[in-house]
């Protein structure tokens, strides 16, 4: 359903891998989503902590948890066919595998508020109740190591990963593994908390979010294609805004943040509790602009297309348009 009634305009989304569809016709497909959501429930998702509007759950994100329900369901019939096709030949009928979602965007975009609001809508699906959700900060090399590869600047960087490590974890809980386990990041020491692991065992649904989720798989030492993390994505959402006003949403974070999680005498960042709001803010505008601005333009919003929905964004937060991919 193209957005547009001007011919030429029409013929070019026709041509377009996506769907385009304003905020008001995707919300009209509320209507066609059964599981409305209960004063109860409306009640816990106000207790994830994040203050998103409620409206915006119904409009958008409801929406969203009926698609990925559906996709859930056709990718489950899919491995039917592919049972019925392999007979004795597959070794046994191929049981089910988790459903991986990706979500990408830059630092700041609400990438963590959507991945969260999506764990918590798809978890009352009964179908698939058990929906694990990882962030892909656990797979940042611990401070230590970027110190030693000059990379302590470029946090986020595709670079500061171990990416090799980070697709073979999602390759283990694609593969149906009784138990992977992750690193986990620290946003309170900025770095990797030694020993901490975080554990995934066989969820329904397994959404992995950061940075550079989309980004294409690194060539092997002999030069040869390797799998890449996406290729192991069921579904991929990438949530998009304009720089500005992410950057907006980065300092007013970095603000609230230093008269909180910034006050703990173990935070990284409890210098700039020490100093004036402007002095804080200035460091605040200068990684902006050396790290994650560079990183969005460079890295991460170049594999926008490679997403099965973009999510844009108003300067309210609030979702004006939605990109779905139809091919
Ligand atoms: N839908 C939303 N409505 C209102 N505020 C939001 C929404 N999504 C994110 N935010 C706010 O924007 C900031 C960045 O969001 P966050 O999810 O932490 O981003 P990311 O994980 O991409 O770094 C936070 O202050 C968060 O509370
Ligand atoms: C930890 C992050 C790299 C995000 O990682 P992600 O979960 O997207 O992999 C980012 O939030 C970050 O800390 N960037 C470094 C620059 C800064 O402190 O803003």
């Amino acid at each position: 359903m193209p957005s547009t009634t001007d011919p030429q305009q029409r013929r070019r989304a026709d041509n377009s891998p996506y769907v385009d569809l304003t905020r008001a016709q995707w919300s009209a497909l509320r209507e066609k989503t059964p599981l409305p959501l209960t004063a109860d429930e409306v009640e816990r998702l106000r207790g994830l902590g994040d203050v998103i509007d409620l409206d915006e759950v119904r409009d958008v994100y409801l929406p969203l948890s009926r698609l990925l329900n559906l996709y859930v369901g056709a990718t489950s019939n899919l491995r039917g066919a592919l049972n019925t096709f392999l007979g004795d030949a597959g070794g046994g009928p191929q049981t089910g595998t988790p459903f991986v979602i990706g979500v990408a965007g830059s630092v700041a975009v609400g990438k963590s508020t959507t991945a969260r609001l999506l764990r918590a809508l798809l978890a009352r699906w009964p179908e698939h109740p058990r929906v694990e959700l990882v962030t892909t900060d656990g797979f940042l090399f611990p401070n230590a190591e970027l110190h030693r590869r000059g990379l302590m600047s470029r946090k986020g960087f595709p670079e500061s990963y171990d990416r090799r490590a980070l697709t073979r974890f999602v390759a283990d809980v694609k593969s149906g593994r009784a138990e992977v386990s992750a690193p986990v990041y620290s946003h309170l020491i900025y770095d990797i908390v030694p020993g901490e692991r975080l554990t995934v065992r066989r969820p329904d649904i397994l959404i992995v979010e950061g940075l550079n989720v989309l980004q294409p798989a690194l060539p092997g030492k002999d030069g040869r294609t390797r799998l890449g993390l996406a290729d192991f994505f069921d579904f991929s959402v990438y949530v998009d805004a304009r720089t500005e006003d992410i950057e907006k949403w980065y300092l007013g974070r970095f603000r609230k943040l230093r008269e909180t999680a910034f006050q703990n005498p173990f935070s990284y960042f409890r210098k700039y509790t020490q100093v004036s709001e402007d002095e804080a803010l200035d460091y605040a505008r200068k990684m902006w602009r050396t790290i994650n601005k560079p990183n969005l333009q460079q890295n991460v919003a170049p594999t926008r297309g490679r997403a099965n929905l973009v999510l844009r964004k108003g300067p309210d937060h609030k979702v004006q348009r939605l990109s779905l991919r139809k091919l």
